[in-house]
Protein backbone atom coordinates (compact mmCIF):
# COMPACT_ATOMS: atom_id res chain seq x y z
CA UNK A 1 0.00 0.00 0.00
CA UNK A 2 1.24 3.41 -1.03
CA UNK A 3 1.91 5.96 1.90
CA UNK A 4 -0.38 9.44 1.09
CA UNK A 5 1.50 12.16 1.54
CA UNK A 6 -1.35 13.34 4.16
CA UNK A 7 0.22 10.01 6.29
CA UNK A 8 3.60 11.17 5.44
CA UNK A 9 2.89 14.43 6.97
CA UNK A 10 1.91 12.86 10.22
CA UNK A 11 4.17 10.47 10.27
CA UNK A 12 6.88 13.53 10.59
CA UNK A 13 4.99 15.60 12.66
CA UNK A 14 4.25 12.66 15.30
CA UNK A 15 8.20 11.34 14.58
CA UNK A 16 9.27 15.18 15.03
CA UNK A 17 6.91 15.92 18.19
CA UNK A 18 8.53 12.47 19.96
CA UNK A 19 12.28 13.73 19.16
CA UNK A 20 11.89 16.61 20.31
CA UNK A 21 10.26 15.89 23.33
CA UNK A 22 12.76 13.08 23.94
CA UNK A 23 15.87 15.39 23.43
CA UNK A 24 14.00 18.18 25.00
CA UNK A 25 13.99 16.57 28.39
CA UNK A 26 15.90 17.64 31.69
CA UNK A 27 18.36 16.40 34.24
CA UNK A 28 16.25 17.51 37.00
CA UNK A 29 12.36 18.68 36.31
CA UNK A 30 10.76 22.09 36.44
CA UNK A 31 11.28 23.27 39.76
CA UNK A 32 7.73 24.70 41.25
CA UNK A 33 8.01 27.93 42.76
CA UNK A 34 11.02 29.29 41.12
CA UNK A 35 10.87 31.88 38.36
CA UNK A 36 11.79 29.80 34.89
CA UNK A 37 13.20 31.95 32.15
CA UNK A 38 11.17 31.28 28.92
CA UNK A 39 13.67 29.50 26.31
CA UNK A 40 13.46 27.56 23.32
CA UNK A 41 13.00 23.48 22.72
CA UNK A 42 16.60 21.29 22.78
CA UNK A 43 18.44 24.54 23.53
CA UNK A 44 16.52 25.99 26.28
CA UNK A 45 17.83 29.28 27.38
CA UNK A 46 21.67 28.70 25.22
CA UNK A 47 20.45 31.44 22.13
CA UNK A 48 19.82 34.17 25.19
CA UNK A 49 22.62 33.60 26.94
CA UNK A 50 24.69 33.94 23.88
CA UNK A 51 28.60 34.55 24.96
CA UNK A 52 27.77 36.86 28.01
CA UNK A 53 26.10 34.52 30.49
CA UNK A 54 27.37 37.15 33.58
CA UNK A 55 25.38 40.24 32.10
CA UNK A 56 22.87 38.72 30.68
CA UNK A 57 21.57 36.87 33.75
CA UNK A 58 22.31 39.55 35.70
CA UNK A 59 19.48 41.51 33.57
CA UNK A 60 17.16 38.77 33.63
CA UNK A 61 17.56 38.94 37.88
CA UNK A 62 16.39 42.61 37.44
CA UNK A 63 13.18 40.85 35.89
CA UNK A 64 12.22 37.69 37.68
CA UNK A 65 14.31 37.84 41.26
CA UNK A 66 18.05 37.20 42.18
CA UNK A 67 17.51 33.50 41.99
CA UNK A 68 15.67 31.41 38.89
CA UNK A 69 16.35 28.67 36.78
CA UNK A 70 17.30 28.04 33.32
CA UNK A 71 17.56 25.05 31.23
CA UNK A 72 20.70 24.64 29.35
CA UNK A 73 20.34 22.25 26.57
CA UNK A 74 19.26 19.28 28.48
CA UNK A 75 20.52 20.35 32.10
CA UNK A 76 18.49 22.55 34.54
CA UNK A 77 20.30 25.11 36.46
CA UNK A 78 19.77 27.30 39.28
CA UNK A 79 21.07 30.73 38.91
CA UNK A 80 21.54 32.85 42.10
CA UNK A 81 22.93 36.65 40.99
CA UNK A 82 22.85 38.57 44.43
CA UNK A 83 24.99 38.96 47.11
CA UNK A 84 22.39 37.60 49.95
CA UNK A 85 21.12 34.83 47.78
CA UNK A 86 24.80 33.38 47.60
CA UNK A 87 24.83 33.85 51.38
CA UNK A 88 21.50 31.94 51.25
CA UNK A 89 22.51 29.11 49.37
CA UNK A 90 26.12 28.86 49.71
CA UNK A 91 26.83 29.73 53.17
CA UNK A 92 23.80 28.99 54.93
CA UNK A 93 24.22 25.15 55.04
CA UNK A 94 27.37 24.64 52.98
CA UNK A 95 26.96 20.59 52.58
CA UNK A 96 23.86 20.70 50.83
CA UNK A 97 26.32 22.24 47.90
CA UNK A 98 29.33 20.58 47.65
CA UNK A 99 29.98 18.75 45.07
CA UNK A 100 30.39 19.40 41.52
CA UNK A 101 28.65 18.68 38.35
CA UNK A 102 30.48 16.25 35.70
CA UNK A 103 30.51 17.54 31.70
CA UNK A 104 31.72 16.10 28.86
CA UNK A 105 34.14 17.88 27.34
CA UNK A 106 36.59 18.20 30.22
CA UNK A 107 35.41 15.01 32.48
CA UNK A 108 34.83 12.90 29.63
CA UNK A 109 37.70 13.81 26.57
CA UNK A 110 40.28 16.62 28.26
CA UNK A 111 40.83 14.67 32.25
CA UNK A 112 41.16 11.44 31.05
CA UNK A 113 44.59 11.08 31.64
CA UNK A 114 45.88 13.06 34.18
CA UNK A 115 42.35 13.17 36.00
CA UNK A 116 40.33 15.80 37.12
CA UNK A 117 41.52 19.15 39.30
CA UNK A 118 40.20 19.43 42.87
CA UNK A 119 37.72 22.12 41.66
CA UNK A 120 36.53 20.61 38.99
CA UNK A 121 35.66 17.09 41.29
CA UNK A 122 32.34 15.82 42.26
CA UNK A 123 32.64 15.32 46.09
CA UNK A 124 33.92 11.73 46.95
CA UNK A 125 36.57 10.39 49.77
CA UNK A 126 39.04 10.50 46.99
CA UNK A 127 38.24 14.49 46.58
CA UNK A 128 38.02 14.95 49.96
CA UNK A 129 41.53 13.48 50.77
CA UNK A 130 42.72 16.12 48.15
CA UNK A 131 40.87 19.15 49.08
CA UNK A 132 42.57 18.80 52.75
CA UNK A 133 45.95 17.70 51.47
CA UNK A 134 45.64 20.97 49.59
CA UNK A 135 44.50 22.93 52.18
CA UNK A 136 46.70 21.87 54.82
CA UNK A 137 49.42 22.67 51.80
CA UNK A 138 47.72 25.96 51.33
CA UNK A 139 47.05 26.76 55.15
CA UNK A 140 48.29 30.41 56.40
CA UNK A 141 51.30 28.94 58.09
CA UNK A 142 52.32 26.75 55.49
CA UNK A 143 51.86 29.89 52.69
CA UNK A 144 54.24 32.47 55.27
CA UNK A 145 57.03 29.54 54.64
CA UNK A 146 56.38 29.65 50.86
CA UNK A 147 57.11 33.73 51.08
CA UNK A 148 60.89 33.46 50.15
CA UNK A 149 59.55 31.96 47.27
CA UNK A 150 56.88 34.98 46.45
CA UNK A 151 60.09 37.37 47.50
CA UNK A 152 62.17 35.65 44.46
CA UNK A 153 59.25 35.48 41.82
CA UNK A 154 58.07 38.99 42.64
CA UNK A 155 61.60 40.83 42.78
CA UNK A 156 62.53 38.28 39.24
CA UNK A 157 58.88 40.17 37.32
CA UNK A 158 59.97 43.38 38.69
CA UNK A 159 63.86 43.15 37.62
CA UNK A 160 62.63 42.34 33.76
CA UNK A 161 60.43 45.21 34.11
CA UNK A 162 62.47 47.43 35.17
CA UNK A 163 64.93 46.15 32.01
CA UNK A 164 62.48 45.93 29.18
CA UNK A 165 61.05 49.87 30.24
CA UNK A 166 64.07 51.10 29.08
CA UNK A 167 64.35 53.93 32.10
CA UNK A 168 60.91 54.60 31.17
CA UNK A 169 61.38 55.02 27.49
CA UNK A 170 58.77 52.12 26.60
CA UNK A 171 55.68 51.56 27.44
CA UNK A 172 55.09 47.98 28.62
CA UNK A 173 52.20 44.97 28.27
CA UNK A 174 52.28 43.42 31.96
CA UNK A 175 50.81 40.10 31.10
CA UNK A 176 53.54 37.92 30.31
CA UNK A 177 55.65 39.32 33.51
CA UNK A 178 53.05 37.93 36.05
CA UNK A 179 51.67 35.08 34.61
CA UNK A 180 55.81 33.87 34.85
CA UNK A 181 55.00 35.80 38.68
CA UNK A 182 52.13 33.26 39.63
CA UNK A 183 53.48 29.81 37.40
CA UNK A 184 56.87 30.31 39.22
CA UNK A 185 55.62 30.56 42.24
CA UNK A 186 53.29 27.81 41.88
CA UNK A 187 55.84 25.38 40.40
CA UNK A 188 58.19 26.27 43.19
CA UNK A 189 55.93 25.27 45.38
CA UNK A 190 54.84 22.07 44.11
CA UNK A 191 57.72 20.69 42.42
CA UNK A 192 60.66 22.85 43.38
CA UNK A 193 61.40 23.76 40.11
CA UNK A 194 61.27 27.19 38.64
CA UNK A 195 61.48 28.47 34.95
CA UNK A 196 64.80 30.41 34.82
CA UNK A 197 64.25 31.95 31.71
CA UNK A 198 62.91 35.74 30.06
CA UNK A 199 58.69 36.25 29.93
CA UNK A 200 59.32 34.39 26.41
CA UNK A 201 60.62 31.57 27.71
CA UNK A 202 59.07 28.41 25.69
CA UNK A 203 57.59 26.39 28.35
CA UNK A 204 55.69 29.43 30.14
CA UNK A 205 54.40 30.02 26.74
CA UNK A 206 53.48 26.45 26.13
CA UNK A 207 52.00 25.77 29.75
CA UNK A 208 50.24 29.23 29.53
CA UNK A 209 48.66 28.64 26.36
CA UNK A 210 47.21 25.26 26.78
CA UNK A 211 46.16 26.14 30.44
CA UNK A 212 44.79 28.93 28.66
CA UNK A 213 43.09 26.36 26.61
CA UNK A 214 42.15 23.52 28.46
CA UNK A 215 40.10 26.35 30.92
CA UNK A 216 37.93 27.43 27.90
CA UNK A 217 37.26 23.55 27.55
CA UNK A 218 36.13 24.09 31.62
CA UNK A 219 33.90 27.04 31.16
CA UNK A 220 30.29 26.61 31.46
CA UNK A 221 29.58 28.90 28.96
CA UNK A 222 31.60 27.49 25.87
CA UNK A 223 30.68 24.03 25.25
CA UNK A 224 27.23 23.52 23.63
CA UNK A 225 28.03 19.83 23.04
CA UNK A 226 28.25 19.52 27.20
CA UNK A 227 24.63 20.60 26.99
CA UNK A 228 23.27 18.93 23.47
CA UNK A 229 24.51 15.73 23.47
CA UNK A 230 23.35 15.66 19.87
CA UNK A 231 26.31 17.98 19.11
CA UNK A 232 28.76 15.41 19.94
CA UNK A 233 28.66 13.68 17.02
CA UNK A 234 31.03 16.59 15.09
CA UNK A 235 34.34 15.39 16.17
CA UNK A 236 35.96 19.26 15.67
CA UNK A 237 35.80 20.08 19.12
CA UNK A 238 36.51 16.46 21.06
CA UNK A 239 39.51 16.91 18.15
CA UNK A 240 40.55 20.16 20.03
CA UNK A 241 39.94 19.13 23.22
CA UNK A 242 42.25 16.14 23.02
CA UNK A 243 44.95 17.94 21.51
CA UNK A 244 45.10 20.00 24.62
CA UNK A 245 45.17 17.49 26.52
CA UNK A 246 48.08 15.30 25.21
CA UNK A 247 50.04 19.14 25.19
CA UNK A 248 49.20 19.48 29.08
CA UNK A 249 50.48 15.53 29.64
CA UNK A 250 53.66 16.41 28.12
CA UNK A 251 54.59 18.96 30.15
CA UNK A 252 53.30 17.67 33.50
CA UNK A 253 54.91 13.90 33.25
CA UNK A 254 57.97 16.13 32.47
CA UNK A 255 57.95 18.03 35.86
CA UNK A 256 56.66 15.21 37.84
CA UNK A 257 59.15 13.08 36.18
CA UNK A 258 62.11 15.43 37.43
CA UNK A 259 60.72 15.55 40.59
CA UNK A 260 61.23 11.94 41.28
CA UNK A 261 64.43 11.68 39.68
CA UNK A 262 65.73 14.70 42.00
CA UNK A 263 64.58 12.74 44.96
CA UNK A 264 66.02 9.85 43.99
CA UNK A 265 69.39 11.41 43.91
CA UNK A 266 68.65 13.76 46.99
CA UNK A 267 69.15 16.94 44.88
CA UNK A 268 65.28 17.79 45.56
CA UNK A 269 64.33 20.85 46.88
CA UNK A 270 61.08 21.07 49.55
CA UNK A 271 57.74 21.38 47.88
CA UNK A 272 54.60 20.01 48.46
CA UNK A 273 54.56 17.37 45.87
CA UNK A 274 57.83 16.13 47.44
CA UNK A 275 56.68 15.90 50.41
CA UNK A 276 53.61 13.64 49.73
CA UNK A 277 55.70 11.30 47.45
CA UNK A 278 58.37 11.24 50.28
CA UNK A 279 55.55 10.73 53.28
CA UNK A 280 55.26 6.68 53.97
CA UNK A 281 52.40 7.92 56.37
CA UNK A 282 50.42 10.01 53.00
CA UNK A 283 46.96 8.21 51.77
CA UNK A 284 47.21 9.81 48.38
CA UNK A 285 47.23 7.21 45.40
CA UNK A 286 49.53 8.51 41.96
CA UNK A 287 46.49 9.25 40.41
CA UNK A 288 45.67 11.82 43.32
CA UNK A 289 49.36 13.16 43.39
CA UNK A 290 48.37 13.95 39.56
CA UNK A 291 45.45 15.45 40.39
CA UNK A 292 46.89 17.80 43.31
CA UNK A 293 49.54 18.82 40.55
CA UNK A 294 47.34 19.56 38.07
CA UNK A 295 45.43 21.63 40.39
CA UNK A 296 48.69 23.59 41.70
CA UNK A 297 49.50 24.36 37.92
CA UNK A 298 46.47 25.99 36.43
CA UNK A 299 44.37 26.90 39.76
CA UNK A 300 46.76 30.23 40.21
CA UNK A 301 47.74 30.57 36.51
CA UNK A 302 44.84 33.19 34.79
CA UNK A 303 43.46 34.19 38.12
CA UNK A 304 46.33 36.19 40.02
CA UNK A 305 47.54 37.47 36.93
CA UNK A 306 44.12 38.56 35.66
CA UNK A 307 43.43 40.31 39.09
CA UNK A 308 46.94 41.59 39.04
CA UNK A 309 47.08 43.08 35.33
CA UNK A 310 44.04 44.37 35.71
CA UNK A 311 44.74 45.98 38.73
CA UNK A 312 47.80 47.56 37.34
CA UNK A 313 45.42 48.87 34.47
CA UNK A 314 43.37 50.75 36.92
CA UNK A 315 46.05 52.31 39.10
CA UNK A 316 47.92 53.42 35.59
CA UNK A 317 44.91 55.47 34.65
CA UNK A 318 44.01 58.68 35.15
CA UNK A 319 41.18 57.90 37.89
CA UNK A 320 43.61 55.10 39.11
CA UNK A 321 46.56 58.08 40.14
CA UNK A 322 44.92 59.21 43.29
CA UNK A 323 44.35 55.42 44.28
CA UNK A 324 48.78 54.82 44.04
CA UNK A 325 49.21 58.07 45.71
CA UNK A 326 47.08 57.41 48.58
CA UNK A 327 48.33 53.68 48.72
CA UNK A 328 52.35 55.13 48.17
CA UNK A 329 51.71 57.16 51.08
CA UNK A 330 49.45 54.79 53.23
CA UNK A 331 52.78 52.14 52.89
CA UNK A 332 55.67 55.50 53.92
CA UNK A 333 53.65 56.39 56.76
CA UNK A 334 53.87 52.42 58.26
CA UNK A 335 57.43 51.96 56.83
CA UNK A 336 59.00 54.95 57.12
CA UNK A 337 62.27 54.12 56.73
CA UNK A 338 61.80 52.18 53.44
CA UNK A 339 61.81 48.39 54.55
CA UNK A 340 58.21 47.81 52.53
CA UNK A 341 59.75 45.54 50.18
CA UNK A 342 60.73 43.39 52.79
CA UNK A 343 58.64 44.02 55.84
CA UNK A 344 55.67 43.12 53.50
CA UNK A 345 57.00 39.53 53.87
CA UNK A 346 56.56 38.80 56.97
CA UNK A 347 53.28 41.08 57.99
CA UNK A 348 50.26 42.41 56.39
CA UNK A 349 50.26 46.20 58.00
CA UNK A 350 49.16 48.51 55.55
CA UNK A 351 45.23 48.19 55.73
CA UNK A 352 44.88 50.27 52.30
CA UNK A 353 46.75 48.05 50.16
CA UNK A 354 44.60 45.40 51.45
CA UNK A 355 41.53 46.79 50.53
CA UNK A 356 43.35 47.91 47.50
CA UNK A 357 43.61 44.10 46.70
CA UNK A 358 40.25 43.41 48.08
CA UNK A 359 38.48 45.80 45.99
CA UNK A 360 40.83 44.42 42.94
CA UNK A 361 39.13 41.01 43.53
CA UNK A 362 35.62 42.64 43.59
CA UNK A 363 35.76 44.85 40.60
CA UNK A 364 37.21 42.16 38.40
CA UNK A 365 36.07 39.26 39.49
CA UNK A 366 37.61 37.17 37.33
CA UNK A 367 35.69 33.97 37.51
CA UNK A 368 32.34 35.84 36.85
CA UNK A 369 30.62 32.75 36.98
CA UNK A 370 31.84 30.58 39.80
CA UNK A 371 33.12 27.15 39.52
CA UNK A 372 29.85 25.14 39.24
CA UNK A 373 28.04 23.14 42.40
CA UNK A 374 25.66 20.37 42.02
CA UNK A 375 23.26 19.83 45.29
CA UNK A 376 23.71 16.71 47.57
CA UNK A 377 20.41 17.23 49.39
CA UNK A 378 17.20 19.21 48.98
CA UNK A 379 17.25 22.60 49.42
CA UNK A 380 14.06 24.74 50.01
CA UNK A 381 14.78 28.37 48.97
CA UNK A 382 11.77 30.88 49.53
CA UNK A 383 9.72 28.17 49.29
CA UNK A 384 10.62 26.76 46.15
CA UNK A 385 11.55 22.49 46.70
CA UNK A 386 15.12 22.34 44.61
CA UNK A 387 15.59 18.41 44.61
CA UNK A 388 18.96 17.13 45.01
CA UNK A 389 21.46 16.56 42.09
CA UNK A 390 20.76 19.99 40.74
CA UNK A 391 23.30 22.09 39.39
CA UNK A 392 23.99 25.64 40.91
CA UNK A 393 25.61 29.14 39.51
CA UNK A 394 26.76 31.37 41.20
CA UNK A 395 26.79 34.90 39.15
CA UNK A 396 29.42 35.99 41.18
CA UNK A 397 29.88 39.05 38.81
CA UNK A 398 26.29 40.03 39.90
CA UNK A 399 26.69 39.26 43.06
CA UNK A 400 29.75 41.54 43.35
CA UNK A 401 27.95 44.34 41.54
CA UNK A 402 24.64 43.92 43.81
CA UNK A 403 23.80 47.74 43.97
CA UNK A 404 21.79 46.36 47.38
CA UNK A 405 25.24 45.51 48.85
CA UNK A 406 27.50 47.63 47.57
CA UNK A 407 27.62 51.66 47.35
CA UNK A 408 28.20 52.40 43.46
CA UNK A 409 29.39 49.06 42.64
CA UNK A 410 30.52 50.18 39.31
CA UNK A 411 33.15 52.27 40.81
CA UNK A 412 36.80 51.10 41.97
CA UNK A 413 36.71 52.56 45.54
CA UNK A 414 39.18 50.62 48.15
CA UNK A 415 38.10 52.45 50.68
CA UNK A 416 34.68 50.60 50.59
CA UNK A 417 36.60 47.88 52.99
CA UNK A 418 38.47 50.77 55.19
CA UNK A 419 35.14 50.75 56.45
CA UNK A 420 33.09 48.46 58.54
CA UNK A 421 29.86 47.59 56.39
CA UNK A 422 30.69 47.02 53.15
CA UNK A 423 33.73 45.41 54.24
CA UNK A 424 32.51 43.10 57.04
CA UNK A 425 31.46 39.44 56.54
CA UNK A 426 32.48 37.49 53.10
CA UNK A 427 34.27 40.52 51.59
CA UNK A 428 33.08 39.44 48.02
CA UNK A 429 32.76 36.34 45.98
CA UNK A 430 35.86 35.97 43.77
CA UNK A 431 36.52 33.42 45.31
CA UNK A 432 33.27 31.83 45.76
CA UNK A 433 32.06 30.74 48.95
CA UNK A 434 31.19 27.95 51.42
CA UNK A 435 32.20 24.04 51.61
CA UNK A 436 34.26 24.74 48.37
CA UNK A 437 35.31 28.02 48.28
CA UNK A 438 38.45 28.71 46.96
CA UNK A 439 41.74 26.41 48.81
CA UNK A 440 44.12 28.68 47.48
CA UNK A 441 42.91 32.29 48.55
CA UNK A 442 45.25 33.03 51.92
CA UNK A 443 48.36 32.02 48.93
CA UNK A 444 47.11 34.48 45.94
CA UNK A 445 46.22 36.93 48.75
CA UNK A 446 49.75 37.15 49.72
CA UNK A 447 50.65 37.66 46.08
CA UNK A 448 48.80 40.21 45.63
CA UNK A 449 49.96 42.41 48.48
CA UNK A 450 53.81 41.39 48.10
CA UNK A 451 53.27 42.61 44.20
CA UNK A 452 51.28 45.52 45.41
CA UNK A 453 53.57 46.73 48.16
CA UNK A 454 56.40 46.66 45.58
CA UNK A 455 54.80 48.17 42.51
CA UNK A 456 53.69 50.99 43.81
CA UNK A 457 57.26 51.36 46.02
CA UNK A 458 59.14 51.02 42.82
CA UNK A 459 57.54 52.62 40.15
CA UNK A 460 54.63 54.84 39.43
CA UNK A 461 52.20 53.70 36.77
CA UNK A 462 50.62 56.10 33.91
CA UNK A 463 48.36 55.57 30.71
CA UNK A 464 50.19 54.66 27.56
CA UNK A 465 51.69 57.32 25.14
CA UNK A 466 49.62 56.06 22.55
CA UNK A 467 45.68 55.98 23.48
CA UNK A 468 45.13 52.45 21.06
CA UNK A 469 47.30 50.72 23.81
CA UNK A 470 44.93 52.04 26.66
CA UNK A 471 43.03 48.82 28.65
CA UNK A 472 39.30 48.63 28.95
CA UNK A 473 38.21 49.35 32.24
CA UNK A 474 35.36 47.37 32.39
CA UNK A 475 35.33 43.59 34.14
CA UNK A 476 33.24 42.25 31.18
CA UNK A 477 34.38 44.35 28.42
CA UNK A 478 38.20 43.74 29.16
CA UNK A 479 38.09 40.00 28.88
CA UNK A 480 39.30 39.02 24.79
CA UNK A 481 37.29 35.29 24.98
CA UNK A 482 34.17 36.37 27.00
CA UNK A 483 33.19 32.41 27.08
CA UNK A 484 36.10 31.45 28.60
CA UNK A 485 36.34 30.26 32.65
CA UNK A 486 38.73 33.39 33.54
CA UNK A 487 39.08 36.63 32.16
CA UNK A 488 41.44 36.69 29.36
CA UNK A 489 42.69 40.80 29.40
CA UNK A 490 42.67 42.29 26.23
CA UNK A 491 46.32 43.48 25.67
CA UNK A 492 47.14 46.82 26.94
CA UNK A 493 50.31 48.80 27.61
CA UNK A 494 51.71 51.18 30.91
CA UNK A 495 54.05 53.47 31.65
CA UNK A 496 56.51 51.82 34.37
CA UNK A 497 58.54 55.28 35.86
CA UNK A 498 60.83 54.36 38.20
CA UNK A 499 60.58 56.73 41.54
CA UNK A 500 64.00 56.32 43.11
CA UNK A 501 66.51 53.80 40.95
CA UNK A 502 68.98 53.32 43.69
CA UNK A 503 66.88 52.03 46.36
CA UNK A 504 65.00 49.83 43.66
CA UNK A 505 68.35 48.72 42.85
CA UNK A 506 69.52 47.86 46.01
CA UNK A 507 66.15 46.28 47.21
CA UNK A 508 66.59 43.45 44.40
CA UNK A 509 69.81 43.07 45.33
CA UNK A 510 68.75 42.37 48.51
CA UNK A 511 66.10 40.06 47.84
CA UNK A 512 69.06 38.04 45.70
CA UNK A 513 71.33 38.03 48.80
CA UNK A 514 68.06 36.45 50.70
CA UNK A 515 67.07 34.13 47.93
CA UNK A 516 70.43 32.55 46.96
CA UNK A 517 69.43 29.16 47.88
CA UNK A 518 66.42 28.63 46.74
C1 LIG B 1 43.27 35.59 42.78
C2 LIG B 1 43.46 34.31 42.58
C3 LIG B 1 42.37 33.25 42.67
C4 LIG B 1 41.03 33.37 42.47
C5 LIG B 1 40.23 34.62 42.12
C6 LIG B 1 40.46 32.05 42.68
C7 LIG B 1 39.11 31.76 42.58
C8 LIG B 1 38.57 30.51 42.81
C9 LIG B 1 37.17 30.20 42.72
C10 LIG B 1 36.07 31.20 42.35
C11 LIG B 1 37.01 28.89 43.04
C12 LIG B 1 35.69 28.13 43.13
C13 LIG B 1 35.14 28.32 44.53
C14 LIG B 1 33.72 27.88 44.74
O1 LIG B 1 33.20 26.99 44.07
O2 LIG B 1 33.08 28.45 45.64
C15 LIG B 1 38.33 28.35 43.32
C16 LIG B 1 38.59 27.05 43.68
C17 LIG B 1 39.84 26.58 43.97
N1 LIG B 1 41.02 27.29 44.01
FE1 LIG B 1 41.24 29.23 43.58
N2 LIG B 1 41.47 31.18 42.99
C18 LIG B 1 42.66 31.87 42.99
C19 LIG B 1 43.91 31.36 43.23
C20 LIG B 1 44.18 30.07 43.62
C21 LIG B 1 45.51 29.55 43.90
C22 LIG B 1 46.80 30.36 43.83
C23 LIG B 1 45.36 28.24 44.24
C24 LIG B 1 46.40 27.23 44.63
C25 LIG B 1 47.58 27.17 44.14
C26 LIG B 1 43.93 27.95 44.19
C27 LIG B 1 43.37 26.72 44.49
C28 LIG B 1 42.04 26.43 44.37
C29 LIG B 1 41.49 25.10 44.62
C30 LIG B 1 42.27 23.87 45.08
C31 LIG B 1 40.11 25.20 44.37
C32 LIG B 1 39.09 24.08 44.41
C33 LIG B 1 38.35 24.05 45.71
C34 LIG B 1 37.36 22.90 45.72
O3 LIG B 1 36.74 22.61 44.71
O4 LIG B 1 37.22 22.29 46.78
N3 LIG B 1 43.26 29.08 43.80
N4 LIG B 1 39.27 29.36 43.17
Amino acid sequence: MALTPQTIAIATVVVVYFLVRYFNRTDVPKIKGLPEIPGVPIFGNLLQLGNKHATVAAQWAKKYGPVFQVRMGNRRVVFANSFDSVRQLWIKDPSALISRPTFHTFHSVVSTSQGFTIGTSPWDESCKRRRKAAATALNRPAVQSYMPIIDLESTASIRELLKDNKGGSVDINPIAYFQRFALNTSLMLNYGFRIEGNVDDALLREICDVERGVSNFRSTSNNWQDYIPLLRIFPKMNREAQDFRVRRDKYLTFLLDMLKERIAQGTDKPCITGNILKDPEAKLNEAEVKSICLTMVSAGLDTVPGNLIMGIAYLASPDGQRIQQRAYEAIMSAYPNGDAWERCLVEENVPYVTALVKETLRFWTVIPICLPRVSTKEIVYNGARIPAGTTFFMNAYAADYDDSHFNNPYRFIPERYLDQGEGSGTAHYAYGAGSRMCAGSHLANRELYTAYIRLITAFTMHPARDPADAPILDAIECNAIPTALTTEPKPFKVGFKVRDLEKLERWIKETDERTRGL
